[in-house]
């Protein structure tokens, strides 16, 4: 099978094994996230943490989200800029929304943005991961898009890049693609994975 015919099948399969989850498993596995971000020291300090608006299946930041307010981080959702590149715009619970081209919910005229290179810590959506930190999306390249600026720094910088999936969204080893991105830390429903550790538990 060619490269681009295996992501889009394991992207396939994927996302449908999200969505056949069940409300409580969803649940339990929300739980599990904000015990994981816990972990990360920058979850608690960092100003600017950026997230996603969880659709089709996506794990909820809900239950890990209302804590930054109460220790006065700010929380930004993306927004989809003019250049397929993304902004973030701060929010907080009960502020209005609207669907963006995809349907997934998006900051109403926003007061101010921020660019990513702005930003302190990104939760980042995805649909695969591995232990080093290559991840596959919803073939958007946003991400990779937006944060291309990282790609020349010594990492891990800010802003952190931390992967938000579920433990089963994990692969032995996902091929990156020279425009890729990596993730600095991968948090799921049951730990908090350090992508620079130099032991991933498989032989070289
Ligand atoms: N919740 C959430 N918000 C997010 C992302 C995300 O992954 N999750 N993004 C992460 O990048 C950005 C939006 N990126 C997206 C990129 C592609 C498609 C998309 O193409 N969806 C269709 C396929 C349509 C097509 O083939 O053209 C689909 O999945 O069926 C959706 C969102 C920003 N906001
Ligand atoms: N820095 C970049 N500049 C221009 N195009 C890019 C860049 N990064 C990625 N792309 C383009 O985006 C497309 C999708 O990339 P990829 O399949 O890696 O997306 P993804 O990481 O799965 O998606 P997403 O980030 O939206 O979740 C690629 O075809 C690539 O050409």
């Amino acid at each position: 099978m060619d490269a681009p015919a295996e992501r889009r099948e394991i992207r396939q399969q994927l996302a449908a094994r999200r969505r056949a989850l069940t409300p409580p498993q969803r649940m339990a596995a929300a739980q599990g996230l904000r015990r994981s971000l816990e972990q990360l020291p920058e979850f608690h300090t960092d100003a600017r943490v950026a997230g996603y608006w969880a659709t089709d299946g996506e794990l909820p930041l809900n239950l890990a989200i209302p804590p930054l307010a109460e220790r006065g981080q700010q929380f930004l959702l993306p927004m989809i800029g003019r250049e397929r590149e993304l902004r973030f715009a701060p929010w907080r619970a009960g502020d209005p929304v609207e669907p963006n081209r995809y349907g997934i919910p998006e900051p109403v005229t926003p007061h101010e943005w921020f660019a990513a290179f702005q930003l302190d810590l990104v939760l980042v959506p995805l649909l695969a991961f591995d232990r080093r930190g290559h991840r596959l999306g919803y073939g958007g390249g946003y991400y990779d898009r937006s944060f291309a600026f990282l790609g020349d720094q010594a990492r891990p910088t800010e802003p952190l890049l931390v992967g938000i999936a579920y433990a089963f969204q994990e692969m032995d080893a996902i091929d990156a693609e020279s425009w890729d991105i990596p993730l600095d830390y991968v948090a799921t429903d049951r730990e908090l994975i350090d992508c620079h550790a130099t032991d991933h538990g498989t032989p070289a």
